[in-house]
């Protein structure tokens, strides 16, 4: 499948006529990266000009795999785990996708929100002048729980530890955002960039992130879906329902984005899972 990036023509030509004039591909990104360019996004842009495929250009930039533990992707139609059928009705091969239905219950998607809800109020009160910058919202409207905090915390790391076959602790501490009208989260990779500065700090304990799973706690009246913009999907915010995907080496297709939510609100939690066991850091 083709990824659907859009390129301006001015940058198309821009990367053509760089590369007919004798330039490296590691030039062209970074030159890229000089005016701005996501890195990240540079790769998928170039890949898509040149035609090259990615693994290719990972390789030309000195990209390497992370070591450690991969997920296993659950198979359609269904996998039944700790006595819990979940429905498999959507499967992507690239980037690896499942839709999963039934992953929580709803009274446990209602206790999540229950237990998170105090913690964040406490946060959103800092937020008084209501922006809605997406890196503001991100910290003011979310919380973490620690790894099997409490039981209903480790019954869910475990369902998922089995569904994923990943050990629980390869898991970081669930995180849930909340989402209000107007809300969204803009595109993004979930996988950490090893050519950003602070890459090795932030894989030093747990390494790479292999894979998500963003978990809908209630269902918004309407938005607020996942979208895929790489292969134009768009991933339904349903309560109880998820969305598992891996991304292993850094899978450009896995761009991502909680769309805005146009009425009512929007619960998730998300799981992000590690190549290696995970601790999380005590936050001060
Ligand atoms: O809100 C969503 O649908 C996506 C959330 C997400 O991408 C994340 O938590 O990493
Ligand atoms: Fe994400």
């Amino acid at each position: 499948m083709h990824p659907r990036i859009t390129i301006s023509p001015e940058l198309r030509e821009w990367i053509l006529a760089t590369t007919r004039a004798g330039h490296g591909v590691p030039d062209v990104l970074r030159l890229m990266k000089e005016n701005g360019y996501d890195p990240r996004q540079s790769r998928s842009i170039v890949a898509e000009v040149l035609k090259l495929p990615l693994a290719a250009l990972h390789a030309s930039t000195g990209k390497v795999a992370p070591q450690g533990l991969r997920t296993t992707h659950p198979q359609a139609p269904q996998v039944t785990v700790d006595g819990h059928t979940i429905e498999i009705p959507i499967s992507v091969e690239a980037p690896a996708l499942r839709v999963l239905e039934g992953l929580l219950t709803a009274q446990e998607c209602a206790e999540l929100i229950r237990l998170a809800q105090p913690r964040l109020q406490r946060a959103l009160t800092v937020d008084t002048d209501g922006r809605n910058q997406v890196d503001d919202r991100r910290t003011s409207e979310g919380m973490f729980f620690e790894l099997n905090e409490l039981p209903l915390i480790g019954r869910i790391e475990h369902r998922l530890a089995s569904l994923l076959g990943i050990p629980a602790n390869h898991g970081e501490g669930l995180q849930i955002l909340h989402y209000l009208p107007g809300q969204a989260y803009e595109p993004h990779f979930d996988w950490f960039d090893p050519q950003q500065p602070g890459f090795g700090k932030i894989t030093a304990v747990g390494g790479q992130r292999i894979a998500s799973v963003v978990m809908y706690l209630n269902t918004p009246e309407q938005g607020g879906g996942t979208a895929f913009p790489e292969i134009g999907l768009t991933v339904t915010a349903r309560r109880g329902a998820a969305v598992y995907f891996a991304y292993e080496t850094g899978d450009p297709s896995s761009l991502h984005a909680g769309l805005p939510v146009l009425r009512g609100e929007k619960w998730i939690a998300t799981k992000w899972l590690r190549e290696r066991p995970y601790r999380q850091p005590k936050q001060s």
